[in-house]
């Protein structure tokens, strides 16, 4: 399995912690970075991984910023892409239970690297419900996709 990777310069440290969590899952992670302490623009990073998602070239996407939120603004730009700010596991799991969240974001500011690890595990073994939910995603895609 697949899964992009993305931080600006707030959630750098902790996309670190989480690619070598990720790799000794056996994950194989693409990190389109950032590398680095120095200050950089979230929408760069978000964009790189929303596409990934959306083009199909890996399963999930993470993105880390400060606070999660910049990172699902943008990724949420993108047709296909449903991103969801979990920096707590109920968050997480309800992501993907009712909401089929193909995308994390993270806010390096606000989790501890213990608790971040525990809220990933949580959304990359949770499954979507289905049932109901599937009608509500199909409404997603009818307002990204109008007239279709
Ligand atoms: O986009 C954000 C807030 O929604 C992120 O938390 C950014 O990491 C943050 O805005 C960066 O802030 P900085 O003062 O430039 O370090």
């Amino acid at each position: 399995m697949r899964i992009a990777v993305g931080a600006d310069h707030a959630g750098w440290p902790l996309k670190e912690i989480l690619v070598n969590h990720l790799i000794d899952q056996g994950w194989d992670v693409e990190d389109f970075g950032t590398f680095g302490p120095d200050s950089v623009d979230y929408p760069d990073y978000a964009n790189k991984v929303a596409v990934a998602v959306a083009a199909g070239d890996v399963e999930r996407g993470l993105l880390i910023c400060g606070s999660g939120l910049g990172m699902a603004i943008v990724a949420n730009k993108t047709a296909g892409v449903r991103a969801a700010v979990a920096n707590d596991v109920v968050s997480a799991r309800l992501s993907r239970q009712h909401n089929d969240a193909n995308v994390l974001t993270m806010g390096g500011r606000l989790i501890a690297p213990e608790l971040a690890q525990e809220v990933l595990d949580v959304w990359l073994t949770t499954a979507f419900d289905g049932g109901r939910h599937i009608r509500r995603l199909q409404k997603i895609e009818q307002i990204e996709h109008p007239g279709m």
